[in-house]
């Protein structure tokens, strides 16, 4: 059966990682593994792209000794001759077949699998140096915690992205704090991807609205198929390469310590982790004040609320709600980041020591980005636009306090009149 497949299949993947921070640096190496496991499916060697800067080797870190460890050194040249991405993952030792590279169009060269993984505000530049030089019919999964808001409306990543390059791309999101799983700390996440009936070689859940994940009971979902924008310019896959449907994407990024679940829900996916940094700023704000467990799960139930009515009111064809209340993408995540996340324990050192959360953000994170505070006002800018920020207390709440309108003591009565509704 293996040989049959390997000669059916004469070309393998090669897979690039788009993007070099905390979340890129570890799932590049958690990418790396699996194209070393999986040798049937896809190119040991995976190109990740870096934005090139200059950096030293810390004095605290086992590579101190290092001749290159002497004065300032390129950040590339440094994850490649010693293996560890000094500035935005240091301590964990990078798999020898990442390849960091400095030149976006050459780590995407020849790549049939790109995967996506910056803060969302250099995406745009991203696929601009990408248009026209990349396959034209590989696959994107998006890795990006954010949304694109213009003056049409509000878009995933993995659209956008999919639109500007002319390719199909799905999206990778969970309750994934990238630190624990560069560890290799069990989590779990959710891949959605629903690509084209084209690439479905084998026969798999392309589309379908159940879960493909084995180890679970099926979810029956009453809510429609995921239908997407972006397959009527696909091309499709040559029939060379292995097939990339849902088992095969899934050995990408399954790792003992890294479970993946498959959906077909895009936007759902892309909208759970794009609106839970705002929700994760506004429990920051409340434990900075103090004020204990109730009031942080008071934000977190408000925040999933307003998520999933954000995602039925402008993504309604696609959009589960299952995606928000059963995957690790939706509630899952929440969790994790109201708890432990970068947003989450910015926003609460903010309140603590009285500071602007930009000023807390470039002490503390090195380079690192925020997210929620970007989605919160381009989020409150769509909603205006939509004269719908009524609807949504708890995201207009954390914008009004970012804008300094409201004190993070004031959440209790913003949120008011939303809870007096439903009750
Ligand atoms: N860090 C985490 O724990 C997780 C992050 N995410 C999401 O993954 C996405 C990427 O986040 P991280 O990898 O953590 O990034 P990060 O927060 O570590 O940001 C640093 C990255 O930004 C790049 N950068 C800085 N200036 C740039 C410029 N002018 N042009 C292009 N790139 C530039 C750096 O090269 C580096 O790759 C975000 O959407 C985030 O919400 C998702 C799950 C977990
Ligand atoms: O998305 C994350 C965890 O799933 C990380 O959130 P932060 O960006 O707030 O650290």
């Amino acid at each position: 059966m293996a040989g049959k497949s390997l000669a059916a299949h004469s070309r393998k993947h090669k897979v690039a990682v788009i993007g070099s921070g905390n979340w890129g640096t570890t799932i590049a190496k958690v990418i790396a593994e699996n194209t070393k496991e999986h040798g049937d499916i896809f190119e040991p060697e995976v190109h990740m792209w870096v934005f090139e800067e200059e950096y030293s080797i810390p004095k605290d870190s086992k590579h101190a000794s290092s001749e290159l460890a002497s004065g300032k050194q390129k950040l590339t040249h440094l994850i490649n001759s010693l293996h560890e991405n000094f500035k935005y993952l240091p301590g964990i030792a990078l798999p020898h077949n990442v390849v960091a590279t400095p030149d976006i169009a050459e780590a995407a060269k020849g790549a049939t699998i790109l995967i996506f993984n910056l803060p969302h505000q250099f995406i745009a530049r991203a696929c601009q140096n990408l248009q026209g030089k990349i396959v034209p019919y590989a696959r994107g999964i998006s890795c990006i915690k954010g949304v694109e808001v213009s003056d049409e409306g509000c878009e995933l990543f993995s659209d956008s992205i999919g639109q500007k390059l002319g390719i199909y791309c799905g999206a990778l999101s969970g309750a994934n704090i990238a630190n624990e799983i560069a560890l290799e700390k069990f989590s779990e996440t959710t891949v959605a991807y629903d690509p084209p009936a084209m690439d479905s070689q084998n026969p798999t859940p392309q589309g379908s609205p159940k879960s493909s994940s084995t180890d679970l009971p099926k979810l029956v979902f009453e809510d429609k198929p995921a239908p997407t924008k972006q397959k009527s310019h696909i091309q499709p896959l040559p029939s060379e390469f292995p097939p990339l449907h849902h088992k095969n994407m899934k050995k990408l990024f399954h790792r003992p310590y890294f479970h993946v679940r498959m959906v077909s829900d895009v936007a759902g996916v892309s909208l759970g982790g794009a609106l839970k940094n705002i929700v994760a700023l506004a429990a920051g704000f409340v434990d900075g004040l103090g004020w204990g467990d109730n009031a942080k799960a008071a934000v977190m139930r408000v925040g999933i609320m307003e998520s999933v009515r954000f995602g039925k009111t402008f993504f309604a064809d696609s959009v589960r709600t299952e995606t928000f209340t059963e995957e690790s993408c939706g509630v899952a995540d929440l969790i994790t980041s109201c708890s432990g996340g970068r947003n989450f324990r910015c926003a609460k050192m903010s309140v603590q020591e009285g500071k602007p959360i930009a000023e807390i953000e470039e002490r503390e994170l090195n380079g690192q980005k925020l997210q929620g505070t970007s989605t919160a006002y381009e989020v409150h800018s769509f909603l205006v636009k939509q004269g719908m920020e009524r609807d949504f207390p708890l995201f207009t709440a954390v914008w009004s306090i970012l804008e300094d309108k409201n004190r993070p003591e004031d959440i209790p009565h913003l949120l008011e009149p939303a809870t007096a509704e439903k009750e």
